[in-house]
């Protein structure tokens, strides 16, 4: 086997709660995270050269070692001490800077092809832990599914699938810095959400309770420094959602649907002044 094609999906949050600022300067967190069928394809071709190549097609992301791929391929191969190479070919389908982990799911996905391409033999525990040396998102994503993640989000709880659901993703033509929002973030006063309560609907298959439940504190910095996220969310809910919350730091929005015609109706109506709309199904398992 010289080649590896593997899919890369992009994630939601459906709850996030920011407790208190560490001493390494991360923030200990409590989400809720689940994994949509919108998803990058990454393609890993062995090369016999000690060198790590990078190309993509699609979304702009950096080609060097800024690439989250690219630093799990590095990643590997120096703890690993691997004198094979690799080509990783990215198909960019998930916005980039969006709040949909889109650079930490192609992390993910590389770290598990080249388990494969270099037969390492790791388990996906041990990958999710070498995961979070390159970033918080990228244990999550290496298992996918639905999880309550912990820590500064690399400690994951698996738990069992929401409801079957339609999600529609907006995105405002903007790119959000994820330390940025942290940075800005105000811990005195903020309204948390109910993570342990969106756990129970969650495994109690309870769509209406998970609709109340959504909770983000990230959106009190992001909707105050670009008002058209705000402005999304208003409008996605005034088109028909039944619940609406901002994913991760922002800027994506996403609202739940249970029928697809109503998602199509606010699909139709968001298309008239967001470019970025995507109508996509929570994978959950
Ligand atoms: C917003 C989320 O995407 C929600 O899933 C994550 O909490 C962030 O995950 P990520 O993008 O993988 O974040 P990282 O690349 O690890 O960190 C980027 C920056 O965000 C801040 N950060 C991140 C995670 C965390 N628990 N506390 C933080 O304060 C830190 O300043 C860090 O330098
Ligand atoms: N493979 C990659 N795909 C997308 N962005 C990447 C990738 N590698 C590095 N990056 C860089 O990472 C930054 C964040 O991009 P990404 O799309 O992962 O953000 P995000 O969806 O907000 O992530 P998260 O939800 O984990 O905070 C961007 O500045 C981008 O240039």
């Amino acid at each position: 086997m010289n080649k590896v094609s593997i899919k890369a999906p992009a994630k939601i949050n459906l709850s996030l709660d920011a407790l208190r600022k560490r001493e390494d300067g991360f923030h200990e967190v409590a989400m809720v995270m689940t994994t949509v069928d919108l998803a990058d394809r990454i393609e890993l071709t062995l090369l016999e050269a000690d060198e790590i190549k990078i190309e993509s097609s699609g979304g702009f992301v950096p080609l060097d070692d800024r690439n989250l791929a690219f630093q799990a391929a590095l990643l590997l191969k120096k703890t690993f001490n691997i004198k094979k190479g690799v080509n990783i070919h990215i198909s960019k389908h998930i916005p980039v800077a969006a709040g949909l982990a889109g650079g930490s799911s192609d992390a993910a996905a590389t770290l598990k092809g080249l388990n494969e391409l270099w037969k390492l033999g790791l388990s996906l525990d041990e990958l999710a832990e070498l995961g979070a040396k390159i970033g918080s998102d990228v244990s999550f994503c290496v298992y996918g599914g639905t999880a309550l993640a912990t820590g500064r989000g690399e400690k994951i709880h698996h738990i069992s699938s929401p409801p079957p659901c339609w999600v529609l993703l907006a995105k405002p033509p903007i790119g959000v810095s994820t330390g940025e929002v942290y940075r800005n973030l105000k811990l005195h006063g903020l309204e948390h959400p109910d993570v342990e309560g969106m756990v129970k609907a969650i495994e109690e298959k309870d769509y209406d309770q998970i609709c109340n439940l959504l909770g983000n504190v990230l959106e009190s910095v992001t909707l105050k420094m670009y008002p058209e996220v705000k402005h999304i969310k208003e409008q996605m809910m005034r088109l028909g959602a039944d619940a609406v919350l901002m994913s991760g730091s922002g800027p994506t929005v996403f609202g739940l649907f249970q029928h697809e015609s109503r998602l199509q109706r606010v699909y139709n109506g968001l298309r008239g002044f967001c470019h970025e709309v995507y109508a996509v199904r929570l994978l959950g398992e």
